[in-house]
């Protein structure tokens, strides 16, 4: 049964035997440490404690949507990849410094929550620059848009290698990682190739003409992308992978109606793509890690005409990632892919402290209400297993 299917044959059915009798599966696990604690007479359950993960693609937005989404990360990982697509975009390490600052604002004091910012690269970004943002310690990545390609992304970059290159050659000096949405723009690429495209037109062009810059693709959908990921040097060309591109395939777009709520950029694609992707990063490899892209929009955003692309999936993240590892027999590698491969590539501590994800029921809220509105959860109303906690 694919996964996208297990969970709604799971809703509402807690301690269902499904789930039992793939326990023999979860055993022997190496990385991380299990201890069963019996919840149902049917049988026992498990506990997994991980070291706690780091999420490395979030969109934390500004302003009173900031205030409402950032607990949901700062309660589960140490430190996330805040992206700077904001309105206008953080391009210089100034405003990256002050965006900063309004996270942490958001949240208590001394909460623990690392956020690492990026840049926005636009044709005019300068090396000096990125110099800057070196020096300021605060700064860990600059984030290529294709020009319109994506939410917020019109200021970005309209030609790579004809106003990029001088950049990106001190970007190399300066071992900052470019961080890339991976697809074309143009209209008369179909939608659903266009990840593919950016693959041979751009991205692999460039690891050729800057072999030693270190590169995320971000989320990717495909297979093409997997073979991509796999041809390049490990440590040099690395990927981060969403929750809802591991579990959903793009059915669940139309799924009983035009689902909104499951839309993003790059758009899910076919179940072919979906089972290369979870086999890629339930093999061990170092190559990818997890980037949840979480990108919430106000509901009426979503739910609209021309309805925004992005998913709000922070709160169920983890839980998603965990079911996609049980399901493939896995679960000994999750920890790698949450905690471990994103802070190695970047040359990161790997966090010291831990969380724990329990194999129990829990049902994700309808929806989250804040000051000028309401952002709805992917999943949102469903039940999910693996719920994770601070102990
Ligand atoms: N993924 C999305 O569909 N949307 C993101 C932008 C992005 O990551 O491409 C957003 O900022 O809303
Ligand atoms: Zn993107
Ligand atoms: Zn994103």
């Amino acid at each position: 049964m694919p996964a996208y299917c297990s969970i709604q044959f799971l809703t509402g059915l807690p301690g269902s035997s499904f789930i039992l009798s793939r326990q023999p599966n979860l055993l022997p696990l190496r990385a991380a440490s299990w201890k069963p604690i019996p919840l149902t007479s049917k049988g026992v359950k498990m506990e997994l404690t991980v070291t706690r993960p780091d999420d490395w693609h979030l969109h934390l937005r500004d302003g009173d949507l900031l205030q409402a989404v950032v607990p949901h990360s700062a309660s589960h990982f140490g430190r996330a990849i805040v992206m700077p697509n904001l309105k206008p975009p953080i391009t210089t390490t100034a405003a990256a410094v002050a965006y900063r600052e309004s996270i942490l604002k958001a949240l208590p004091p001394n909460n623990g929550f690392d956020p690492l910012m990026t840049l926005y690269l636009t044709d005019n970004t300068s090396p000096e620059e990125v110099k800057l943002a070196r020096r300021s310690g605060v700064v860990f990545a600059v984030k290529l848009y294709p020009a319109g390609a994506t939410t917020n992304s019109q200021d970005g970059v309209t030609d790579v290698f004809g106003k990029c290159l001088a950049v990106l050659e001190e970007m190399v000096e300066q071992s900052m990682p470019l961080l890339v949405h991976g697809e074309v723009t143009d209209p008369n690429v179909d939608t659903f190739d266009r990840e593919r495209v950016f693959i041979e037109t751009i991205l692999a062009p460039l690891v050729q003409k800057l072999p030693r810059l270190k590169v995320v693709m971000e989320h990717i959908t495909t297979m093409d992308a997997v073979r991509f990921i796999e041809s390049c040097s490990e440590g040099q060309v690395a990927a981060t992978v969403t929750p809802q591109h591991l579990f959903l395939n793009r059915n669940s777009l139309f799924q009983g109606g035009l689902q909104p709520h499951n839309y993003c950029l790059p758009v899910l694609k076919r179940e072919t793509h979906r089972q290369a992707m979870v086999s890629a990063v339930t093999s061990g490899s170092r190559r990818y890690f997890l980037g949840t892209d979480s990108a919430p929009h106000e509901r009426r955003r979503k739910e609209c005409p021309c309805g925004c692309a992005g998913i709000y999936n922070a709160p169920v993240a983890l839980s998603l990632y965990a079911k996609v590892f049980e399901e493939a027999g896995a679960l000994d590698k999750l920890e790698a892919f949450t905690s471990f491969n994103g802070p190695d590539f970047y040359g990161l501590p790997r966090n010291t402290s831990k969380i724990v994800l329990r194999q129990s029921a829990w049902r994700v809220p309808e929806s989250y209400t804040y000051a000028s509105g309401e952002i709805v959860p992917l999943f949102a109303g469903q039940t999910l297993e693996w719920l994770p906690s601070n102990s």
